[in-house]
């Protein structure tokens, strides 16, 4: 186990949000988030990054050092005035591998556009930016919300792919949180699925070892049975990735 979460509760005004819920990852896991619009996904990766301490409960990392993050949240947060490149150099760790970050602006269709300036690129290209700038970084833990959203299906499958070929050249612990079942059954090995009003723990889905992390579409007896546990029904356009 390299983090552990657990939250009693977390509230925003006089409303309960989350909690109680408990879950861990491991070294290397990539945990997919999944539950109803507004539940607390957000909020939830937001505590996890350290970014909102207003909650009761621990968040704990068990490496033998602060872990090196990797974050992708839903607005870009990238740096307007500096360029595509110089958004990535700013955080790529002292002696990092300049050719890997420039592998990543090619394999997401950011290499023609590396000396413009972020203020300049579409929201697509901002995203795709985000999530080159939280691989780049070499990390330990990436948190991940709803990192594919805005860009086209092709582009996505891009993204989901390069995703998946920096897990395996250093598999970092992951939290991806996503609406799409689709989505999270090809890129995750669990999925934790949340309720709703506060967010709790429903269930945990272990993704089958032929489908875990293999970025093609899921099964759709695998998303039906985990509709099913939602309360959903069944939904053949997962067969088609969401
Ligand atoms: N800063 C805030 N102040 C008050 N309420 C908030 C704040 N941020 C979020 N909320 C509320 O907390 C709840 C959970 O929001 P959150 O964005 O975490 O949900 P989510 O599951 O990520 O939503 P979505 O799937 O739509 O992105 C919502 O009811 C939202 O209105």
């Amino acid at each position: 186990m390299i983090l552990s979460v657990e939250i009693a509760e977390k509230r925003f005004g006089g409303r309960s949000i989350l909690g109680p819920l408990a879950f861990t990852l491991d070294a290397g896991e990539i945990l997919a988030i999944v539950g109803p619009s507004g539940c607390g996904k957000t909020t939830l990766l937001r505590i996890v990054g350290g970014l909102d301490p207003n909650y009761r409960g621990t968040v704990r990392w068990h490496g033998s050092a602060a872990p090196r993050m990797g974050t992708v949240f839903q607005a870009p947060r990238l740096l307007p005035w500096r360029t595509v490149r110089q958004n990535l150099d700013l955080v790529r760790p002292p002696g990092g591998d300049a050719a890997a970050r420039d592998r990543l602006l090619e394999r997401l269709g950011l290499a023609a556009a590396r000396d413009a300036f972020a203020s300049e690129l579409s929201l697509g290209m901002a995203r795709r930016l985000a999530l080159a700038r939280a691989l780049v970084v070499e990390p330990d833990l990436v948190l991940l919300d709803e990192p594919f959203v805005s860009l086209d299906e092709a582009a996505a499958a891009t993204a989901r792919q390069v995703l998946l070929d920096a897990w395996r050249a250093r598999p970092a612990a992951m939290l991806l949180v996503t609406h799409d079942l689709g989505e999270a059954a090809s890129l995750a090995d669990r999925i934790l699925l949340l309720s709703r009003d506060p967010a709790r723990v429903i269930d945990t889905v272990s993704v089958p070892a032929p489908l875990r992390r293999a970025g093609g579409p899921p099964a759709l007896d695998l998303a039906n049975t985990i509709r099913r546990r939602l309360g959903g029904p069944p939904a053949p356009h997962f067969l088609a990735g969401g």
